[in-house]
């Protein structure tokens, strides 16, 4: 971003009035009302009692409090041996969290520091209820005095630290994308896409609006803190009243740290809850929080108004020197520094405990218990979000039809955007259905052209095989950060995402194995006929999308590029060789029979040879002195007594093939097709 962008930005993060007065914000530019909270000596900022959103919809403000938070992690890797390991040693665990209590209030903005390690992550993750899969939680997380558990994603909004987007979709195209994903079913796709262009204007994104979003290094696009607005921009449009951002301005210089940090705190102004991680905010940042969180190996050692928490270090014998960034100093007292860890961990003691028994501790729980006794009989489950009065009671924001539709645009468009990608694949199809046309170039009916033939057909399956798996085995490691962040999300179902794949996929593989059947099969001189001629295509459009769907399998298996390449030789050459082409059908061991059946080469190979040959009636014998292929089961040649294939029937039953199971061959291809695609869905799952 130029200097003169950054500038413009600034001043219309001041003279834009979404950013000067809340009321006018587009996201609530219904009514609040605001009550001074009382009867806690906590400071607060207003309460906001009510807040109606341009949608019509009433959200509840929210007040998250937590209540000792402890956290475990196994310090043993779990492995297969794990289980013979545990009875001599049992595993041992590490504490992570230490009786973290908390407890934000409406309209709050709050930084949760700490030097590294300290725990900032993994209290967010337990306040989100995301990524505690491999950790053991105790303790409880609170809305409004109600006991939260999963049910917290329904009513919050995450922006992670690495933003994910896909790169050929504009600003515009994401937030129409998610807006039709995310929203409430009942708001109507008008009501979006005003939600849309409000969101872009209160996030100030409407000069890269129609810009890509683009990848740094690879593709350009918006800048890194358009980015970062561009993610909290997803996370508001269904205006949720709690978000959690992680490390929110990391990667960003000081000014776009700023500018980030000014928009989160206009979102704040609109009654929202927000909660920051954030890494060495500058002074100005550390500003504009108006509540601070400190961690320190894994405890809490502060927590409440930001311009407080200066006194109360001051007040136990750390004194920040002039002129000193609050935030480094706190960080730089509670870090652990090796070489002096004892001292340091002593320190970090003495400031948790000073804190716990701190006066703004103990009404913090008190408070919270407040809150807690109003609600004393509710627990987790969808009555959250009823007593919440959140209009969020589906999974998914939308039907599964909407996604379908939704999700096939952006796989569509995404696609249609990198053209490069189509078009070498085309050339490439093109040039060698010409070389192998030019190697096989008009076989005739001979014994010679009866193994050449058999050989073309051969490589025709080898070529799509090959062609269509190679294509689709590194698509899923670079894209499943996404689809499991999305989906994590709940903006769409894992069919959902497979289905438009798997449909948007169609044309390229029907249209490749077309172009390379129109120019080999008559070029080679296969069986002179139309309609054969279609068959061929259409076994080869089958295989071509076999082996995407095996691709796509091997893919999901697979966590990088490199070892889905790794995977594939192994697979697919037992398929290959049961193929019936480098070993006859009649000599396949009994004990790789069940491999035989798996090979979409055996079925395809078949339909090939059959289609080729069935209606051959004269095959000429020219091979002096001697059985072709020396096969002693041919029949004998009238004239010459060689052994020779007379006919194209001889061919099919010599290679162990049947003309009465090219049906059989069709049903299980696709349902090879079939097979592969579930197992990858389900593998998703
Ligand atoms: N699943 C886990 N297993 C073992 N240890 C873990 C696990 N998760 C976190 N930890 C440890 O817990 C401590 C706190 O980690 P956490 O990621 O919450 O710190 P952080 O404050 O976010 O650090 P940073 O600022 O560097 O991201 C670290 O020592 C980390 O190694």
């Amino acid at each position: 971003m130029s200097n003169e962008e950054k500038v413009s930005l600034l001043s219309s993060s001041s003279s834009n009035p979404t950013y000067m007065n809340a009321r006018s914000s587009t996201g609530f530019n219904g009514t609040y009302d605001v009550e001074k909270s009382g009867g806690s000596s906590q400071e607060m900022p207003p309460r906001i009692r009510r807040l109606t959103s341009s949608t019509g919809e009433t959200i509840e403000p929210i007040t998250l409090s937590w209540r000792d938070i402890n956290v475990y992690a196994d310090t043993q890797s779990k492995g297969i041996c794990s289980k013979f390991r545990s009875k001599e040693k049992p595993s041992e665990k590490k504490q992570i969290l230490k009786n973290v209590n908390g407890l934000v209030r409406p309209g709050t903005l709050i930084a949760i520091i700490g030097a590294s390690g300290a725990g900032k992550s993994t209290l967010m993750n337990v306040l989100t209820s995301r990524n505690i899969g491999k950790i053991h939680v105790s303790g409880v997380v609170r809305v409004n005095g109600i006991v939260t558990g999963r049910n917290i994603k329904n009513i919050s909004g995450y922006v992670q630290q690495d933003d994910m987007f896909y790169e050929t979709l504009t600003v515009r195209e994401h937030l129409v994308f998610r807006a039709l994903l995310r929203m409430d079913r009942r708001i109507s796709k008008t009501g979006r896409m005003q939600r849309v262009e409000e969101v872009i204007e209160e996030l100030g994104l409407e000069k890269c609006v129609n810009t890509a979003i683009g990848y740094p290094g690879f593709k350009k696009g918006i800048s890194g803190g358009e980015k970062k607005r561009l993610s909290f921009a997803s996370e508001i449009l269904t205006n949720p009243p709690l978000l959690f951002c992680d490390e929110a301005t990391s990667g960003l210089d000081s000014f776009m740290a700023q500018s980030v940090v000014q928009t989160l705190k206009t979102l704040v102004m609109n009654g929202r809850t927000i909660l920051c991680t954030i890494h060495q905010p500058s002074s100005e940042v550390y500003a504009m929080f108006d509540q601070l969180l400190i961690m320190a190996e894994g405890r809490l050692a502060y927590m409440g108004p930001t311009k407080e928490a200066l006194p109360f270090f001051n007040s136990h014998g750390f004194l920040c020197p002039m002129n000193f960034n609050p935030a480094d100093y706190f960080i730089s007292t509670l870090a652990i520094v090796p070489g002096r860890i004892q001292e340091c961990k002593d320190r970090v003691e003495v400031i948790c405990d000073a804190f716990n028994k701190s006066d703004r501790s103990q009404i913090m729980k008190a408070d919270e218990d407040k809150l807690a006794f109003g609600h004393a009989n509710y627990t987790t489950g969808p009555l959250v979000i009823l007593t919440l009065n959140i209009v969020q009671w589906y999974r998914y924001g939308a039907s599964w039809c909407r996604q379908l539709g939704t999700v096939l645009w952006r796989t569509w468009i995404t696609g249609m955007r990198d053209p490069m990608v189509v078009r070498i694949r085309t050339i490439q199809t093109i040039i060698i259905g010409v070389m192998l046309g030019l190697v096989y170039l008009q076989q005739d009916y001979t014994q010679e052209g009866v193994m050449n033939i058999n050989g073309a057909l051969f490589l025709f399956l080898n070529f799509m095989t090959f062609n269509s798996l190679f294509a689709t085995i590194n698509v899923f490691p670079q894209e499943l950060p996404v689809f499991l962040r999305e989906h994590g999300s709940g903006i769409y179902r894992t069919d959902i995402y497979f289905i438009s794949k798997t449909l948007c996929d169609i044309p390229t593989y029907v249209l490749l194995p077309v172009i390379f059947t129109s120019i080999t099969y008559w070029m080679i001189g296969l069986y002179s006929n139309g309609v054969n001629f279609m068959i061929t295509a259409g076994i080869l459009v089958l295989v071509a999308n076999t082996a995407v769907s095996l691709g796509y399998m091997v893919s999901t298996l697979a966590s990088t590029v490199g070892m889905a390449m790794a995977l594939v030789p192994p697979i697919l050459l037992p398929l290959m060789l049961f193929g019936g082409f480098f070993l006859n059908n009649a000599s396949v061991p009994d004990y790789f029979i069940w491999l035989e059946y798996l090979s979409w080469y055996k079925y395809a190979n078949e339909l090939l040879i059959v289609n080729q040959w069935k209606d051959v009636d004269s095959i000429v014998c020219d091979t002096p002195g001697g059985a072709p292929m020396g096969n002693a089961s041919l029949p004998t040649n009238g004239t010459s007594g060689t052994r020779c294939f007379p006919n194209g029937n001889a061919v099919i039953q010599y290679m162990n093939f049947d003309s009465d199971n090219i049906y059989t061959d069709i049903g299980l291809i696709c349902a090879l097709f079939v097979g592969f695609r579930s197992l990858h869905s389900f593998s998703c799952w």
